[in-house]
């Protein structure tokens, strides 16, 4: 079980906020200018992936308080409690074992008294036959062809993680032809089936529980859509599989259970794609590749678990991630990969994020009177720089941004990376630095002093923004692996110590269960008089207007 310390109470806490005092009087220009092996002393190296945390708003105190804080919330224990299988999703009374599903040493991870490595195993061994039959050929569809086209229908979890992967690792992608499906409106499923033939098309429905309505809903589109293609209901099986939990659900769906990659109820949706749900990307890049994913991965873990906190890449970008949240009052987190495959890497950490840490509750079931999980949220460079970095240099709020880019490009094309590279550079450098008034006015010499005083407070920037510098030799299988895990384990730090639950996501069930009420009030033109005003209103203006 987990400890439920309320960190707020914590000596560590108490010292964190005088520290705050001091450290908000120094601008991390004089930080840098004080300690010549700042950059030095600030910055982890992991494999081939290197974490500079210098330009932040910390210096060696701030450092060594915030890792006692992360001792006096019991966090080593936490750790160890998630790696050994404790139930400590405890709401749903579930172990999290995400890392178990890529724990390539294979050491043993015992669930109420069985080694569950023995079905992740079994698991691996099904998508890697199903996979290199997929890819190699052959499997073949109903009228004797290869499969060309892969469609993916799920939401949330059993989507976002294999599109961020397959994107980020386009450039390792084989013949086959990739879609995902996840919104319920119908344009979703419709765009995607007009661009495929139900002759070498294969469906994968991934859904952990097998009845989230959109992907129910799509699903059976896309199987009806196939059957009215001239396919019978004995083809559904050279052209369907489910990835799920639910074998049940599976079956009664209509699809065969040997077509069904199983997972279980200790892999949280949002980390899932290291799971069944991954057979999309097993499918794009090749299981071999998949496999060095979980191993980049499993690395991660190792690292998280076995490297004091002092030097713990998880554990730092989470406790400078709480000293910006619970100190500095920040309220949102940007990732910026200046990297173009990895454009969907921050749309994957906002359900990760924001769906384990957006809690208002704690451990003992207490209101928290402080803030949990920031919102999360970027695009890739250099584009953001062209749309919100402007709020980010001289707006009111304070933003701390993970910057991340990689040494080599997949598409090493003229001056291009180097270009990408010195934006990725320049932009930290100018979110610390800043420019001051005096190096303004000197641009401005060739002005009249009426001029230079009119414009000059536009231009000036005060710095001191906040950022983390993630340098990676090239986003491989193997260091996304480990960046996903990385990112995981911050999550999983911050939970802990917000004492929070992050393992479960009861609050997306309102929306859900109020949208199953109102589903069936808008199946005839009667005027809605059930709800609020303004819901009633919505839904009869809605029902006057289609
Ligand atoms: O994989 P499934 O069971 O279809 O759930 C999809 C998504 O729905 C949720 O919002 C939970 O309802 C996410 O947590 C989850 O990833």
């Amino acid at each position: 079980m987990l400890s439920k310390i309320n960190f707020t109470q914590t000596k560590a806490y108490e010292y964190l906020s005088s520290h705050l005092v001091d450290i908000s009087e120094k601008h991390m220009k004089e930080l840098f200018a004080a300690d010549p092996a700042r950059f030095e002393k600030f910055s982890v190296q992991f494999n081939d992936i290197f974490v500079d945390f210098s330009k932040n708003r910390i210096n060696d105190k701030t450092m060594a308080l915030l890792v006692q804080l992360a001792k006096e919330c019991d966090l080593e224990n936490a750790i160890n409690a998630m790696f050994n299988g404790e139930a400590i999703n405890e709401t749903e009374n579930r172990a999290v074992l995400h890392t178990a599903l890529r724990n390539r040493s294979n050491t043993p991870v015992y669930v109420d008294g069985k080694n569950v490595m023995e079905d992740v195993n079994e698991v691996l061994g099904k998508m890697k036959k199903f996979s290199e039959a997929i890819i190699s050929g052959t499997w073949k569809g109903y009228t004797g062809k290869a499969i060309t086209d892969v469609v993916n229908i799920g939401i949330g979890g059993s989507d976002l993680g294999p599109v961020m992967v397959t994107e980020a690792l386009r450039s390792y992608k084989n013949h086959l032809n990739l879609h995902f499906v996840s919104n319920v409106d119908g344009t979703h499923i419709a765009e995607t089936l007009k661009k495929v033939n139900p002759e070498t098309t294969l469906f994968l429905i991934a859904s952990k529980t097998f009845t989230t309505q959109e992907t129910m809903a799509n699903g059976h589109s896309a199987r009806n859509w196939f059957l009215a293609s001239g396919a019978t209901e004995a083809d559904v099986a050279k052209h369907f599989a489910a990835l799920s939990t639910n074998a049940e659900g599976v079956s009664k769906f209509g699809i065969d259970t040997e077509n069904m990659f199983g997972f279980w109820d200790w892999v949280g949706g949002r980390y899932s794609l290291w799971s069944a749900i991954g057979m999309p990307i097993a499918l794009s890049i090749g299981f071999d590749k998949f496999e060095e994913l979980l191993a980049g991965a499993h690395e991660m873990d190792k690292h998280f678990r076995e490297t004091e906190f002092e030097k713990n890449i998880p554990v730092i970008l989470a406790l400078i991630g709480i000293w910006y949240n619970n100190f500095f009052e920040a309220e949102t987190e940007a990732i910026l990969p200046y990297d173009q495959y990895m454009h969907r890497f921050a749309a994957y950490f906002q359900q990760g994020d924001m769906e384990s840490n957006g809690k208002h509750v704690d451990r003992s079931g207490n209101e928290v009177n402080y803030q949990t999980g920031p919102v999360i949220w970027g695009e890739p460079g250099t584009n953001g720089q062209h749309a919100f970095y402007q709020l980010i240099h001289q707006g009111t709020k304070l933003i701390p941004c993970d910057f991340i880019a990689p040494a080599q490009s997949h598409n090493p094309l003229g001056q291009h990376h180097q270009m990408l590279l010195s934006n990725f550079f320049a932009q930290t450098e100018a979110l610390m630095n800043g420019k001051t008034e005096e190096e303004v006015l000197a641009e401005l010499s060739g002005k009249s002093e009426a001029e230079k005083s009119k414009i000059a407070p536009f231009k000036v920037f005060d710095g001191n923004r906040p950022t983390n510098s993630i340098l990676v030799k090239k986003i491989t299988p193997k260091v996304l692996g480990s960046l996903i895990a990385m990112y995981e384990h911050k999550i999983f730090v911050q939970g802990v110590i917000w004492n929070i639950f992050s393992f479960d996501q009861w609050g997306v069930e309102l929306g859900k269960q109020l949208a199953g009420k109102i589903l069936p009030e808008l199946k005839d033109d009667a005027d809605v008089t059930s709800h609020d005003s303004s819901t009633n209103g919505l839904i009869n203006l809605y029902k006057a207007w289609r």
